[in-house]
Formats: C-alpha cells, sequence, structure tokens
C-alpha cells in the first residue's frame, strides 16, 4: 500500500541519508556554515503545501534525550556516507509523478511496484479482485498507490502517494501526484520535495491535446515542477496500445512538447522521453514477449527502468545552516508530536536543539525516522519524520520552520522577488491581492510594488514602474503579506520564515496564485521587511 502524505504518513525517501538501519553516530548540530550567493533566474521556482493535518492538541513532558556527538563528527560522517552512496552504494533521488488527469500515472507507477518486485502477487490479486467488484477494474494497478477510499471509488489521486523502489543504481522516492487541477496544491507540495519528474502523457488520440492545451495540466504542472528547481524529467508517452503502438504518433508527441519544455527551462539534455505501455507493462523495466513486439519494430532505445537508473542525484548542501520546513503534523496523545519535511540544507541529529519559527519556541529532536526506519541522524535533501519533545505540540504548525537556535531564517512581512509571470488573461496590478505558497507555508500577500520588467535572457531592467505584468513578463515586485484573522476576531500579521535564494535556493522559492490559479513563480531577491 502507497504511504501517504498525511499527518500520520510515513516518511518518503532516503536521500543523502544514513543507509537503512546504519547504526551509525550521532550528534550535536548549531552551524554557521558556507553560503552561495548565486541567484540562477532560470532556476525560479516556489514551494508546495500540504493541507493535511491530523491534530490533537496533547504532550507529554519527557527527559530530553542526549546528543552523543559533536557536530563535526556527524558532518564528517555524513560526507563520508555520501561519498560511499556517490562511487558504490545506491544514490537517493526523490522522483514527483505528474500529468494530466487520467494520464495513468498511478497505473504506469502500480505496474512499475509490480514490474520491480514491490508489489506481490497476492495484493495485485486483492487489488484486481476490489477494483472489478466496484466497476473500476481499469485502475487495479492504479490501487497500489490510490489508497483511500474515496480516491478508488472515484479513480482519482488526490492527495501525493509515496513510495519508494530501487533500480540497480538508484533508490527512489516516488510522489505519485494528483492530475486533477483542484488539487494543484497537493501537486505543488509534493513537487517542492522532488528532485526530478516523471510526466505521464496520453498518447490517444485527442487526449494528449486536451492535456496539452490551455487550462491543461500537462502544462501547468511542467511549469510549476520547473519553479520549483526541478530541472531533470523523464516524458513517459503512454496508452500507445491506444494508437497501435504507431511511431509516427509517438514523434509527433515529443515533437509538440520539446520546444513547451526548452521555453519552460528544461535544458534538452536533461530531458528524456520513452514510449510505454502502462497496463501492459511494456518498456517499463523490457519488452519482452508479443505485446511489445510492435513497438519493438521501430524502438529499441532505454526503457523507463534504463532511464531513472541514471537520473543525476542532487548535490547535498549538508554544510549550510539546518532547515526544514514542516509539511505534516502529527500531534498524538501520549506521543508528544512528530513533523515531517524534506531538509533543505545541513544535517540534523537526535538531541538536537531545534527553533521553531515563527515564534520563540524550541524543541529537542527525540528520534529520526526515514522511510520507517531510526536513523540518528539525516543531511540536507532527506525526506524525515522527526519525533520532537520539550515543546507544546500546539507551537508545531504546517509550514513553520526548523533552525538551529544559533542560525535563525529570517522573519519576513515584505520583500522583493523576482517572478516569472505564467500564461495569465488578467494582467496583475500593483495592489493586487494574491496566495503566496512557500514550502507547506500559504497566506495571503499583496503585490505592493511593481518595480521592473527585466528582459529574461539579459537581466537588463526594461522598463521601471510597470503599470501591469502581462503575460510571460519577468519582472522585480515588492511582495507584503496581508492580515488574518487570528481567534475569531483580531487581525493579524503573521510573519514568514523565509530566505533569499542567494543564500538558500530550497528557502527563497515563491509560487503566486490567484482565485485558484498559478499566475507567478519566483525567487526572493532581498527580505525588506
Ligand atoms: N489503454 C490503456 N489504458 C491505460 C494505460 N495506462 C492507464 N490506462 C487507463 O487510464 C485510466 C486512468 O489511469 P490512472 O492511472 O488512474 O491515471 P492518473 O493519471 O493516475 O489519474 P489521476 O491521478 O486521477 O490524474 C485508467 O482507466 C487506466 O486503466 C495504458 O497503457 N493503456
Amino acid at each position: 500500500m502507497a504511504q501517504r502524505s498525511a499527518a500520520s504518513s510515513r516518511a518518503p525517501t532516503p536521500v543523502g541519508s544514513p543507509a537503512k538501519g546504519s547504526k551509525r553516530a550521532h550528534s550535536v548540530g548549531i552551524s554557521t556554515p558556507l553560503r552561495n550567493p548565486s541567484v540562477d533566474q532560470q532556476s525560479l521556482d516556489m514551494a508546495g503545501l500540504n493541507l493535511n493535518e491530523n491534530v490533537d492538541t496533547s504532550s507529554i513532558p519527557e527527559e530530553p534525550p542526549k546528543m552523543n556527538l559533536a557536530r563535526e563528527k556527524v558532518l564528517e560522517e555524513a560526507k563520508r556516507m555520501l561519498d560511499v552512496e556517490n562511487t558504490t552504494g545506491k544514490k537517493g533521488i526523490s522522483l514527483v509523478v505528474i500529468g494530466h488527469v487520467d494520464a495513468g500515472k498511478s497505473t504506469l507507477m502500480g505496474r512499475l511496484l509490480y514490474e520491480l518486485g514491490r508489489l506481490d502477487e497476492k495484493t495485485k490479486r486483492v487489488n484486481e479482485r476490489g477494483s472489478d467488484k466496484i466497476g473500476k477494474g481499469s485502475f487495479s494497478w492504479a490501487w497500489g498507490l490510490d489508497g483511500t477510499t474515496e480516491e478508488r471509488e472515484r479513480g482519482i489521486t488526490m492527495d501525493i502517494a509515496l513510495q519508494s523502489l530501487e533500480t540497480p543504481h538508484r533508490q527512489i522516492t516516488i510522489l505519485d501526484a494528483p492530475g486533477h487541477k483542484d488539487f494543484i496544491p497537493n501537486m505543488i507540495s509534493g513537487a517542492s520535495q522532488a528532485d526530478c519528474a516523471l510526466l505521464v502523457v496520453d498518447a490517444t488520440t485527442g487526449e494528449f491535446e486536451s492535456g496539452f492545451q490551455k487550462g491543461g495540466q500537462t502544462r501547468e504542472h511542467l511549469l510549476l515542477v520547473r519553479s520549483l528547481g526541478v530541472a531533470q524529467v523523464i516524458v513517459a508517452v503512454n496508452k500507445l496500445d491506444q494508437v497501435e503502438w504507431s511511431r509516427a504518433r509517438y514523434e509527433e508527441i515529443c515533437a509538440e512538447l520539446r520546444p513547451f519544455l526548452t521555453l519552460s527551462g528544461f535544458q534538452p539534455s536533461k530531458t528524456k522521453f520513452v514510449p510505454v505501455g502502462a497496463i501492459q507493462g511494456i518498456n517499463l523495466t523490457g519488452r519482452d514477449g508479443d505485446l511489445a513486439a510492435q513497438l519493438s519494430e521501430w524502438y529499441s532505445g532505454p526503457t523507463l527502468v534504463d532511464l531513472l537508473d541514471v537520473l543525476v542525484p542532487p548535490v547535498r548542501d549538508i554544510s549550510s545552516p539546518l532547515r526544514v520546513p514542516i509539511s505534516n503534523v502529527s500531534k498524538r496523545q501520549n506521543l508528544g508530536a512528530s513533523v515531517s519535511g524534506r531538509l533543505c540544507g545541513g544535517v540534523v541529529q537526535v538531541g538536537e536543539k531545534l527553533r521553531v519559527l515563527p515564534g520563540d519556541e524550541t524543541a529537542i529532536v527525540k528520534g529520526i525516522e526515514i522511510e520507517d526506519q531510526s536513523v540518528p541522524w539525516a543531511a540536507s535533501g532527506s525526506n524525515v519524520v522527526l519525533h520532537l519533545t520539550s515543546i507544546d505540540p500546539v507551537h508545531l504548525n504546517i509550514g513553520s520552520v526548523l533552525c538551529p537556535p544559533t542560525d535563525l531564517v529570517p522573519l519576513a512581512t515584505t520583500f522583493i522577488a523576482r517572478i516569472i509571470v505564467f500564461d495569465i488573461q488578467v494582467p496583475i496590478t500593483a495592489g493586487a491581492s494574491v496566495e503566496l505558497f512557500h514550502h507547506s507555508c500559504d497566506v495571503p500577500a499583496t503585490t505592493t510594488k511593481l518595480i521592473s520588467t527585466i528582459d529574461r535572457g539579459t537581466g537588463k531592467v526594461i522598463k521601471t514602474n510597470p503599470r501591469v505584468l502581462t503575460k510571460n513578463a519577468s519582472a522585480e515586485v515588492e511582495i507584503t503579506l496581508r492580515s488574518t484573522q487570528v481567534a475569531g476576531s483580531t487581525s493579524a500579521t503573521r510573519a514568514i520564515a523565509i530566505e533569499s535564494f542567494a543564500i538558500n535556493k530550497d528557502m527563497g522559492r515563491i509560487l503566486i496564485r490567484r482565485g485558484g490559479e498559478t499566475i507567478a513563480a519566483g525567487v526572493v531577491l532581498d527580505i525588506t521587511g
């Protein structure tokens, strides 16, 4: 069964962290590390949110665990582990599966899990019988990932499903994103935790076109993941059985997508295409058997697994300060609180004291889990569950950020951002009300000033104080958070923990939405208030 990203969910992939069951040592962690002050306009992005929360307000006071090693020792250990991973072991990577509704994302992943031995024969048969029983037989593979009753009955993915699989050289955490536009915030949440993307498109006549047209999720998902910093994409052209494995249709789809991918900021060398048939399992791990004969007549390239196996893992910045944006909180009676999220820099270890921002509270890390395994420490890039003690769980919220008490993330209510405007109908004006997304934080904001429009190629200012920003514009703007209603009556503007992109790429990305539509993505240049 797939893991869900819900509050009680288990942690996703081990990325850049101690191996499963590792007994390695741990330690303290307060950092004043290296910073990388380069802004890459191509890497514009923002971060995701997760709306799932399982709240039960109670805590138990506990004796905080002791830290065992000095921070330098942990860093040394983390570096050594990453070196081993880079040379001999499987490299960890997380992959978000994106694409228009019904493209076959869940079916593809369910079948792939089966082909790779992660979904056993018994579960497969149970899913077949169960899906047949409610007249959804064609979704039996998707049941491997779509775990909730509502998802199964409706035949759609609503929240991110977490799974992991192994190829010969990669340990991959799969984040299966919903295709339906109503669940874009959940999709953003998944993409904000991913290193690379698998785009699934439906080759059926008319279906590829409706997914790719304006308003289709193929375009929006690609733009969103690129804006979130995902630079590698594999495009699986699925359901080719519906067009008799036509080579012309496959090539037509690739030719349509290539220019859009380049325009969206994906380098051609980091964009791969692969023809597949998810239901029949064709070209996932191989092309044996009669079913694949038509494809084998014209295709001799890599399988999907071949491409997954050479995905390039991201660089893990373990020497920068620890930042953990909280994507989920689980507060259980008598069990304290657990939070999950991806480490955006640094290392964390059991026994470490962390500050929760915004706010004045601190917590102590009682335990760390990666993929259900307890580990003594975790490094940048890992998706973790942190069990916390010495804090009233009421102070832990989705969207808050954990960091070392001596190296705090700035709190901002006003900042300057460079944004790229998406394909919008209604221009953005000064004073416009928008929704700001930063990791799992979603707050009301105003574009208080339109400072300038920028040439995307040269980075030069085209116009200062523009009246409006229209589609595809690149611009510098001032964004100010608006007050939100607190506790029924009083109104307060709550600062968010955010950093400039030059200091921490993962902490400096924003996404701007309006009326349920994503209108721009950007990076934070400067915090001004
Ligand atoms: N003919 C054919 N049908 C397929 C193939 N792959 C998936 N389907 C069908 O496409 C439909 C949608 O599949 P899903 O896997 O639920 O699609 P999805 O992209 O995960 O859908 P959402 O998550 O709701 O966006 C189901 O009826 C599948 O049986 C394929 O290779 N060939």
